[in-house]
């Protein structure tokens, strides 16, 4: 079975998504998420002008050679952009191999170790109130597990707070970057309240997840971890930047709070340290940005040794082709945490249609052979490209800090 044709299709139907599709002489074909939010175009140019011609008159079944091809045979390892691109064709070659076997994808991988995927929604509100509103909303609609972010006195604009009321956050909302304005201090008084009121309204059955978005320096997420642990958090996500993975000891040597991070890593080499210490309990590389399903599979089983579980990024700037292999994936894999869910609107749904569900607060997989998502080429070709940066954050003087 060989590849015969490969587009890449760029689209907008509300936030831009990059998607890969490979056709086969065999008339299967399969597609692979190659979005990265705020770079979209250097990751399609990369496939298009470095990685499709080289596709052309490959056999589609050798993924694993396929996958070493374009890793090794590249020279340039790793990296964002790189391993976005090899993604999409892993995901693409893995949705192909599937429909072959006329399987879902789950199947090939080695079928389930569960019968639903729990998922954790985003509670976002100005104040502690309003968030408060939107757990219970959420809880309402049937989630076990939800994330948690106020906005805090003092500072403007904060990372997880929808600008509006009833609006889902969205980071990459300008043209040019937005310039945001942090206070450490300001937010780790807040946050300890905030937890105190959602246990005191909710009880301790609902899990509370809480992303700090790599803001801290270790011995500030120290001391939040430890001020948290009477909520007892599902996870503290991104407490710290991790190029250096050394981090994460100082923190785990503090607090019993779990520590989830990964999200912006791109191969076992960015998380290998910090899983075989132990200094982390969650791992959230997602298989967009991870070199899709050979490669996020081996970071899973190496995690697997140090009881370290999955839980993958799953914002709406990964297209629901990513979220529907997630699907399968944590269906699967054996050290699974959780799932994020932060659903893609009615637009974006009808440009990907898909047979994932939503129910009671978990995804359940669908059995059509693949990975069960799908793109409207038609649809898609409505929504050109338009451009979309992250923000900025500084500190109160004026300094660039991590946002
Ligand atoms: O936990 C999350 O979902 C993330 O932190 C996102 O909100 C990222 O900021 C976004 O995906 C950047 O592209
Ligand atoms: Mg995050």
């Amino acid at each position: 079975m060989k590849i015969i044709d490969a587009r890449v299709i760029v689209t907008c139907p509300g936030r831009n998504f990059v998607t890969l599709k490979l056709i086969t002489d065999s008339g299967l074909y399969g597609i692979g998420d190659a979005t990265l939010n705020g770079r979209e175009l250097a990751v399609s140019s990369y496939l298009e002008e470095h990685v499709v011609p080289a596709l052309i008159g490959r056999d589609a079944s050798r993924i694993e050679d396929t996958w070493q091809y374009l890793y090794r045979g590249a020279y340039w390892r790793r990296g964002p952009v790189t391993m976005s691109a090899i993604s999409a064709v892993d995901m693409a070659l893995w949705d192909i191999k599937a429909k072959a076997a006329q399987m879902p994808l789950y199947q090939l991988l080695g079928g389930k170790s569960r019968e639903r995927v729990m998922t954790y929604a985003h509670c976002t509100g100005k104040d502690i109130d309003s968030c408060l509103e939107e757990v219970a909303r959420h809880v309402e609609l049937g989630y076990k597990a939800v994330r948690v972010q106020a906005g805090i006195p003092g500072i403007k604009t904060i990372y997880g707070v929808a600008k509006h009321e009833g609006e889902r956050y969205e980071p990459a909302d300008a043209d040019i970057p937005a310039e945001h304005v942090w206070s450490t201090e300001k937010y780790l008084n807040h946050v300890p309240q905030l937890f105190a009121a959602v246990r005191e309204r909710f009880g301790h059955d609902l899990h509370l997840l809480h992303d700090v978005h790599h803001r801290l320096t270790p011995i500030e997420a120290a001391r939040l971890g430890k001020a948290v642990e009477p909520y007892h958090l599902f996870w503290l996500e991104d407490c710290v930047p991790a190029e250096n993975q050394e981090s994460l000891r100082l923190i785990r040597e503090h607090t019993t709070t779990p520590l989830a991070i990964g999200e912006v890593f791109n191969s076992i080499h960015d998380c290998r340290e910090m899983i075989q210490n132990q200094w982390i309990d969650y791992i959230r590389t997602p298989l967009t940005h991870g070199g899709g399903i050979t490669h996020v599979r081996r970071i899973a089983d190496f995690a697997s040794l140090y009881h370290v579980r999955t839980g993958f990024h799953g914002p709406t700037d990964l297209s629901p082709v990513c979220l529907g292999a997630a699907v399968h994936f944590d269906t699967w894999v054996p050290n699974f945490g959780v799932q994020e869910h932060m659903p893609h609107d009615a637009l974006t749904d009808s440009v990907f249609p898909h047979d994932y569900r939503f129910e009671d607060g978990h995804f359940l997989v669908g059995e059509s052979p693949g990975h069960g998502v799908d793109i409207d080429e038609e649809a898609a070709a409505k929504y050109p490209f338009k451009r979309a940066s992250l923000p900025v954050n500084r500190l109160e003087d004026g300094t660039l800090w991590h946002w």
